[in-house]
């Protein structure tokens, strides 16, 4: 458990929050390149894939700083639904419209990691967990030589009832504490069969940011940060788990009413 508190900024609209999500994201990438000369991040589907586009394919000011190094960036996926890739409700499919195919041929590729559609065509949901951890071992070093990867960055989403990754609340995944990557064949939202990264995982990551924006939120935001009741949710789980080490970008209508002390400044 974190003794330390989330960070929660709000902006006025989802043009101001991509302007300010941009630097936080490379100054990630910058300290990651100066620790390891790679950037591996993991990013969430929803709303989350247009609100980094916006973020990263915005013009650069023009220094080293401000300009996203993409032939080094990992992507991996911190949860993805058991279907073809090019199927409507894959989270990599929306990443690649909303970012992948539209980055700037001189800002370079960056190395992406989907799922492995074989096990999704054989209906094995563990498989295509375990299939995707061992895919993580190769990049962050043997299971048994690391307790856990450190991802440099984790971007995630917070869904209406408090769900983060594909974890849900009151799910027996929540205790996950060995496995990297896990199976969930029940979802509540459709579709019901996904993997995904597990909390000590995502806790464990160097920097974690949340994205939620919009008034559709603001019922479940409140519950995660003001009350006693929102503490078990797995949004909370990551916020008590990680402590500053998180940071909530959120628009204006997301937070309205939320009584937590918001950041002013990043
Ligand atoms: O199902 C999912 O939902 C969450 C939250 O989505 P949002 O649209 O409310 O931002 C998302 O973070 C996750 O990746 C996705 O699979």
């Amino acid at each position: 458990m974190a003794t330390t508190q989330p960070n929660l900024y709000s902006f006025s609209s989802t043009d101001a929050l991509a302007k300010e999500l941009r630097p936080y994201v490379l100054r990630c990438q910058n300290a990651a390149l100066a620790r390891h000369d790679t950037f591996r991040i993991a990013v969430s589907g929803g709303s989350l894939p247009a609100v980094l586009a916006k973020a990263l394919l915005a013009d650069s000011n023009g220094s080293a700083e401000d300009t996203p190094q993409f032939s080094k960036w990992q992507i991996f996926f911190a949860d993805e639904r058991a279907v073809p890739l090019d199927d409507k409700d894959s989270n990599y499919l929306l990443l690649k419209e909303e970012l992948l195919k539209k980055i700037p041929a001189e800002l370079g590729e960056p190395t992406v990691y989907p799922i492995d559609e074989k096990h999704v065509h054989d209906g094995n949901t563990q498989e295509l967990a375990d299939v995707y951890q061992e895919a993580l071992m190769r990049s962050f070093a043997a299971k048994d030589s690391v307790k856990l990867p450190i991802f440099d960055l984790i971007l995630l989403g917070c869904g209406p009832d408090g769900h983060t990754c594909s974890l849900f609340p009151g799910h027996d995944l929540l205790r996950e504490k060995d496995a990297w990557v896990a199976a969930e064949t029940n979802s509540p939202k459709p579709p019901p069969k996904r993997i995904t990264l597990t909390l000590p995982v995502v806790t464990s990551a160097s920097h974690i940011a949340f994205v939620a924006t919009g008034a559709g939120k603001k019922d479940i935001l409140k519950s995660i940060f003001d009350s006693e009741e929102g503490r078990t949710l797995p949004s909370s789980l990551v916020n008590h788990g990680a402590g500053d080490k998180v940071s909530w970008f959120t628009d204006h209508p997301a937070v309205e009413g939320v009584a937590f002390p918001r950041r002013g400044n990043l």
